[in-house]
């Protein structure tokens, strides 16, 4: 399943930020799937079960079918959330979550199931998952962060991009991105980006969205021409 990217063909993932109080996490979720990101991911590192359980499906319902919605870490999560009714759609796994085969088994063709790889042999592990196992990379990290505690090494553009041309998997940039970074990421051949502050910290979330998609846009191949 492609995880939907919009019109430039440019995939915008927003991962949820625990540092925001829940309430006005949903009013960002809100704005950003108003303005056009492509998938929510519902990241809660520190919440129980049951809470992580009752952020996704909140989150699903503040999404309302305008993003993709993907649960981070927990098949179990994904799986209860979709059983409670929530349009979930799939998962991002990192390296010592399940395998993603066994997420491919447990939640379906119809799933997306993400993972990250972050080094060559990450990259050559993912080859050698069935076809259809894996829908994209998520990459990183491009620049340090806060938002995740020892985060793995700094990539940088250039090192994004040696990873990027070592595999057919569309790979999704992470880890310090704003909406400046777009263009040379794009050239450096990512299929999008994922962020946290970048949108989650913004006055207006929405605002910070869009500049994502102005950015996509242009960074898109003869997109500019076509204007
Ligand atoms: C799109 C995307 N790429 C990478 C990650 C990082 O996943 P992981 O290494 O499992 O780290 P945590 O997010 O679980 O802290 C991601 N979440 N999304
Ligand atoms: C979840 C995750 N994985 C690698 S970096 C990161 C956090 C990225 O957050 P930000 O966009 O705020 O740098
Ligand atoms: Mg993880």
């Amino acid at each position: 399943m492609n995880p939907r990217p919009a019109g430039d063909g440019f995939g915008l993932h927003l991962v949820t930020d625990e540092r925001v109080p829940f309430a006005r996490l949903l009013e960002v979720v809100d704005a950003a799937a108003s303005a056009g990101v492509d998938v929510v991911q519902v990241r809660a590192k520190s919440a129980s079960g049951r809470e992580f359980l009752r952020q996704a499906r909140a989150v699903a319902d503040a999404v309302a079918g305008r993003a993709l919605v993907l649960v981070n870490d927990r098949v179990d999560v994904a799986l209860a959330a979709r059983d409670a009714g929530a349009r979930i759609d799939g998962v991002h796994l990192g390296q010592s979550d399940l395998p993603p085969t066994t997420a491919r088994r447990l939640l379906g063709a119809h799933t997306v199931v993400g993972w990250t790889a972050n080094t060559p042999a990450h990259l050559d592990a993912a080859s050698a998952f069935p076809a259809g196992t894996l829908d994209y990379l998520g990459v990183g990290v491009i620049r340090p962060t806060s938002t995740k505690p020892n985060h793995p090494p700094v990539l940088g553009v250039e090192g994004f991009a040696g990873l990027a041309a070592r595999t057919a998997l569309p790979c999704i940039a992470i880890g310090g991105v704003v909406d400046g970074d777009v263009v040379a990421l794009r050239d450096a051949g990512a299929a999008g980006v994922a962020v946290v502050s970048a949108i989650c910290a913004a006055d207006d979330p929405g605002a910070a969205t869009r500049a994502f998609r102005t950015a996509a846009a242009f960074a898109t191949p003869g997109a500019v021409a076509a204007r």
